[in-house]
């Protein structure tokens, strides 16, 4: 397409879950739009996150299938890795998945999709390399970075980041991670299980976002997978070695890996979008919003990881609804933070929507009750040895405030949860549910149920109701 001025309803920047929800949505609904994306349709989560991640825990789960085997009475021999197998199965996943966000489909939808990175102009104008786009309204959907810490020696030494970790040429013999986030535990034990030695270097907690005792349910586990865990320990210095990276440690000791993966957290993408131009702040997270996801620009509006309110791929997506209906309709929908679950996919999994107990307890003081409910309760846990972990529900008068799950599946169990915080359920009503039988999720309903045991099976007037009424029966 040459270059020329171009007038659309909206204009979407960035291709990624965001920016592809909010442009299908609106195309789909008669929306003029224009699409810009400056690198690979699909942004991070196809591309470099989410699905090759997936895609190589799924290889170190049948890489670990040995282990434990004998005790369900089945012997199998050690796994042995193809690597470039391996790598053929994450492109293959990523390949599947590629034209359900490919500019094929977009154009087909009716999006005119430009590969040129954007930049504002002016208030309502955006150069697109040889195009200058003016739109009603505006959103920006350009994803984070790997934040990469100022540590003296790493620009000396090649280490590996989520965008480059998916072209190695071999397993790494001894990967050192940086950074026991999300990113850093789940690669830690994948490539641990993959037959890698793994060591995970943490500057304060590991998973110091969740509840510490659900975390040590994960750390714990990680642990026994042989994955080298060291938190509290600043690094002061990284050095090449011989075949390897070495990293200094505060205390003087020295640990090194041949690999070296950098998972420190993300930093907002706002470079060269020339946002002053266009009277858009931003703070430490990203684009400064209110909570109907507007900059201070009323025209423009962010959703996902720029937008500094947590890096989930669901969460854009459920940014992008709440973009769709203010732009397309202009009805004032806000966000709930409070009903956005996460997950790590770490073996047992770690899973939490609303509050944690700790938040629960600051806000609620003592009218909140907290329910803990084992896994090694569950009859499907206890058969498929999966009873580690546990699921802890914070009910405030009667409905669910947090969910927290450490255990199997914790991940899948959670979207119970989430539907009960956002259509603000009772826990009667998840205690109402007939769950099949064996499932994990009848821990989702026994968690409800041990709520009103103590009301039920404790209360002076449930008994004399009951003797009342037997009573009275003919
Ligand atoms: C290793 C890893 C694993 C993850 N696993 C999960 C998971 O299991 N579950 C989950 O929910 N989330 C996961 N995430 C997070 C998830 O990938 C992100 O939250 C999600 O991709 C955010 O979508 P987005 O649309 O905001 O940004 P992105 O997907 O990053 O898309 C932004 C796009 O904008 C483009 N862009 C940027 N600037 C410009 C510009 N000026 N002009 C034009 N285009 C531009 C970029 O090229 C990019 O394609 C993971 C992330 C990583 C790194
Ligand atoms: N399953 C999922 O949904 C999933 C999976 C992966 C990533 N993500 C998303 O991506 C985001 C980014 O993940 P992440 O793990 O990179 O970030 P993070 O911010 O969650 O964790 C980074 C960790 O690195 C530590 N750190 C920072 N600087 C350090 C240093 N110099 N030395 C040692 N440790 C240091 C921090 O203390 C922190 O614990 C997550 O917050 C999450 O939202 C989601």
């Amino acid at each position: 397409m040459t270059g020329h001025r171009m007038e659309t309803d909206l204009l979407v920047i960035g291709a990624g879950s965001g920016g592809l929800s909010v442009a299908a949505g609106a195309a789909q609904m008669g929306a003029r739009v224009v699409l810009l994306e400056r690198g690979l349709m699909g942004g991070d989560c196809l591309n470099f996150g989410c699905v090759p991640s997936k895609a190589l825990i799924a290889a170190a789960d049948r890489a670990h299938a040995p282990v434990g085997a004998d005790m369900f009475g089945v012997i199998l021999p050690p796994a042995r890795i193809d690597w470039a197998g391996l790598r053929a199965h994450i492109r293959d996943s990523i390949a599947r998945i590629e034209p359900m966000d490919s500019q094929e489909r977009f154009e087909g939808l009716g999006v005119t999709v430009l590969r040129h990175s954007g930049r504002f102009l002016s208030p309502d104008e955006v150069q697109a390399g040889p195009h200058v786009i003016r739109a009603r309204r505006i959103v920006l959907a350009t994803g984070s970075k790997p934040l990469i810490p100022p540590l003296p020696g790493l620009e000396t030494v090649p280490y590996l980041t989520n965008e480059t970790l998916w072209d190695l040429d071999r397993l790494p013999e001894h990967l050192l991670i940086l950074g026991g986030g999300p990113i850093g535990l789940e690669m830690a034990q994948a490539f641990r299980r993959l037959g890698s030695r793994v060591t995970v270097v943490e500057a304060k907690r590991a998973l110091a976002r969740e509840d510490g005792e659900m975390a040590a349910v994960v750390l714990d586990a990680l642990r026994g997978d042989g994955v080298t865990l060291l938190e509290g320990q600043a690094v002061t210095e990284v050095s090449a070695q011989d075949d390897g990276v070495a990293l200094r440690l505060a205390d003087g000791r020295q640990v090194a890996g041949s690999h070296l993966l950098v998972a420190t957290g993300r930093r907002p993408a706002l470079e060269g979008l020339d946002l002053d131009r266009a009277g858009i702040e931003t703070g430490p997270q990203g684009i400064r919003t209110d909570a109907r996801l507007r900059s201070t620009n009323r025209r423009v509006y962010a959703v996902g990881d720029v937008a500094g309110q947590g890096q989930f791929t669901h969460l854009a997506g459920y940014h992008a609804g709440i973009v769709l209906r203010a732009v397309l309709f202009g009805l004032p929908a806000r966000v709930r933070p409070d009903i956005v679950p996460r997950a790590t996919y770490t073996r047992p999994e770690l899973a939490q929507v609303g509050l944690t107990e700790a938040q629960a307890r600051l806000r609620y003081g003592t009218a909140l009750e907290v329910i803990r409910e084992p896994l090694h309760h569950n009859d499907r846990a206890i058969a498929g040895r999966q009873t580690t972990g546990l699921l802890k529900l914070m009910v405030h008068r009667g409905r669910p405030v947090g969910v927290s799950i450490a255990g199997a599946q914790a991940g899948e169990l959670i979207g119970l949860w989430a539907l009960a915080l956002s259509a603000r359920l009772k826990i009667g009503q998840v205690a109402g549910m007939v769950a099949p039988y064996p499932t994990l999720t009848e821990l989702n309903k026994r968690a409800a149920g041990t709520y009103f045991a103590p009301r039920l099976f404790q209360s002076r007037v449930v008994k004399s109701a009951t003797r009342l009424v037997q009573r009275m029966l003919p």
